[in-house]
């Protein structure tokens, strides 16, 4: 059970604009100076996503990023497992197209979880904009990126379709979008966006953050 409500939590996930996915940092071992310098510039929602740990490193690494994102009243996100996502107390998961569905998540999680979904074309971000059970999307890849390898880029035009939808549900542009390519994706429509590789590999992840953040929110 997270420490928010699931009203608190979702209020939260509507304000937010700037969504990181990090890895655990398992070699530098700088896990939760890189997340408090991260939500410090002004990143609302961290996920760990690091597919090469086993569960209790995994939730080692929640629990560090979990004090980080109390400190900031930040979100706290695990990646594809429910079963993760609810023995550290996260407040969202994220789900992708090959993950447990989300109706079988809410099984694991009832209600005061978020849960989010990865979509990739027209088609599915219409499913996820109204599937019973999800609380946010994203769409994308926008480029082609080293993060996700294999996965074509959607392109800008996903993300212009899915701002004419005008949905009601919170949506985040996601796949290579770091500063220099920020103005493109929000000329698209996109108003909230996840980042990996332009925060997680900038030499300075508080000012990258910020930079991005403010741009958002101007
Ligand atoms: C916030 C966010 N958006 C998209 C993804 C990608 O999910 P998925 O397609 O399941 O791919 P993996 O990240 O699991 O490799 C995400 N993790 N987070
Ligand atoms: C994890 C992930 N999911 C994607 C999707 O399209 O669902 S793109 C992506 C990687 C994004 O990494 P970066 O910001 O370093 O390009
Ligand atoms: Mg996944």
């Amino acid at each position: 059970m997270p420490l928010l409500d699931g009203k608190e939590i979702r209020r939260r996930l509507s304000a937010a604009r700037l969504y990181l996915c990090t890895d655990a940092r398992t070699e530098r071992g700088d896990l939760a100076e890189f997340a408090d310098a991260a939500l410090a510039g002004g990143v609302d929602v961290i996920q760990l996503r690091d597919k090469n740990l086993e569960a209790e490193q995994e939730l080692a690494a929640l629990e560090v990023l979990g004090e980080a994102c109390t400190r900031h009243d930040a979100l706290l996100a695990v990646n594809d497992r429910a079963d993760i996502a609810l023995a550290a107390g996260a407040d969202v998961l994220h789900l992708g197209q090959s993950d447990l569905p989300v109706a079988w998540a809410r099984r694991i999680l009832g209600e005061d979880v978020a849960i989010g979904r990865s979509t990739h074309s027209p088609t599915q971000a219409e499913h996820a904009a109204h599937e019973a059970g999800a609380d946010y999307f994203c769409t994308g890849p926008c480029w082609p990126t080293p993060t996700k390898p294999g996965r074509p880029a959607a392109g800008l035009d996903l993300v212009r379709h899915t701002a004419a939808q005008n949905y009601e549900r919170p949506w985040f542009a996601i796949g290579g979008i770091d500063e220099s390519r920020l103005g493109e994706v929000v000329e698209a429509g996109a108003r909230r966006v996840v980042v990996v590789r332009a925060i997680t590999e900038s030499d300075d992840p508080r000012a990258a953050a910020a930079s991005i953040a403010a741009r958002l929110r101007a």
